[in-house]
């Protein structure tokens, strides 16, 4: 598999980067961290906005080392900003029109595999002005699809729209993955954002890369923070069994059964789950006679008391993990111990990324 390989050093005013990371290509990668980390500076350095010491490579495209910078507009790169920005006189279709390279090889997309993806048809006509701000960032990102990106830089995307456009924006960026097979980075400094569509993350804080690696493993891992969120969430992995006539998808983990809500897709597609910690409850016996659909056999790989009166307990599934939120109190009254198997009793589960559209 290919990789974005870099490595930059720099400062910018009394800021400090020094930074190196492999992302795979074969997903989204989020870059995320908390504001003024640095997170821009590293988008901008690989896209070659900004010229710091280093290098910067994607697969066997060289775009920087100590011989070379390939200026930006040669690197083949698609990039969509926080604010969409479109040429004002110009309508949705000529601003679209306006990225739209040849395409390089047989890897072509087209304008109407676009316009179809997005949904944007019906706006091809108007002025950037006529559209509302979810609607004006499809289109931004439909121009730089049709710029035929090796690699789309996505900088904090939905961060100027309001929830419910980011909620109507944030399918289309799901499918997009799915749909071209484009590998893309995401900065984001929202979580869930990321739980949705990532599938790798970089941890940036202060200038550096604190962490790196498949996205479930940094959300679960005793170390890092956000095990212990209230919103602490684990994405898995599952396998689609089949579609259930009364409107539940049944899913394989690890091999166990999961069902969920909606259409997962087609029998053996690879899907992702995302479980909340304070859905998941325990029982040391087999529940019988619960509402509760899904009860998955784990074990507890890490038990940790948190401030107040939670614990927040890993649980290891097939080679997947899955989180817990329970009490203290329960984890002394079950006597709950790293090593136990355990029945886990999943309330809620939703489907992260669907297939494509
Ligand atoms: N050209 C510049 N000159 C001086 N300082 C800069 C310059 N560009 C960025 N910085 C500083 O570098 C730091 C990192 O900025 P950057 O925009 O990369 O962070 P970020 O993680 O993307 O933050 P946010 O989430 O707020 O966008 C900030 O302290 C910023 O003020």
């Amino acid at each position: 598999m290919t990789s974005l390989s870099a490595a930059f050093t720099g400062e910018l005013g009394a800021f400090r980067l020094d930074v190196a990371f492999d992302a795979p290509l074969d997903g989204v990668t989020a870059l995320f961290g908390p504001s003024g980390s640095g997170k821009t500076t590293v988008l901008r350095a690989i896209a070659g906005l900004e010229h710091l010491k280093g290098r910067c490579a994607l697969g066997r495209h060289v775009w920087q080392d100590a011989l070379h910078f390939v200026p930006v507009h040669k690197r083949g790169i698609g990039y969509v900003f926080q604010e969409p920005s479109l040429f004002p006189h110009l309508s949705v279709r000529a601003n679209l029109l306006y990225g739209n390279h040849r395409a390089r090889g047989a890897r072509a997309i087209t304008f109407d595999a676009v316009v179809e993806l997005l949904k944007i048809w019906k706006l091809l006509d108007r002025a950037p002005e006529r559209l509302s701000g979810g609607e004006r960032q499809r289109v931004s990102l439909g121009r730089a699809l049709l710029s035929q990106p090796r690699l789309l830089l996505l900088d904090e995307p939905m961060s100027a729209l309001d929830r419910g456009a980011k909620e109507e924006i944030l399918p289309y960026f799901e499918a997009l993955h799915t749909a071209l097979g484009l590998p893309m980075i995401l900065v984001s400094h929202d979580i869930a954002e990321v739980e949705r569509l990532a599938s790798h993350m970089l941890l940036m804080s202060n200038g550096k890369i604190t962490a790196s690696g498949p996205l479930n493993e940094l959300l679960t891992r005793p170390d890092l923070p956000f095990h212990q969120n209230r919103d602490a969430a684990a994405v898995l992995t599952a396998r689609v069994v089949g579609q259930e006539s009364d409107g539940l998808a049944a899913l394989d983990i690890a091999g166990q059964r999961l069902l969920v809500a909606g259409e997962a897709g087609a029998p053996g597609d690879a899907v992702r789950v995302r479980i909340m910690a304070r859905d998941v409850s325990l029982a040391v016996e087999p529940p019988s006679r619960t509402t509760i659909l899904n009860i998955l056999k784990a074990e507890i790989t890490a038990i940790e008391a948190l401030r107040g009166p939670d614990a927040a307990v890993t649980l290891g599934l097939g080679n997947q993990t899955l989180l817990a939120r329970i009490t203290q109190r329960s984890v002394a009254a079950l006597d709950l111990r790293v090593g136990q198997p355990v029945f886990a009793q999943v309330k809620g589960v939703a489907l992260v990324t669907g297939p494509a559209q």
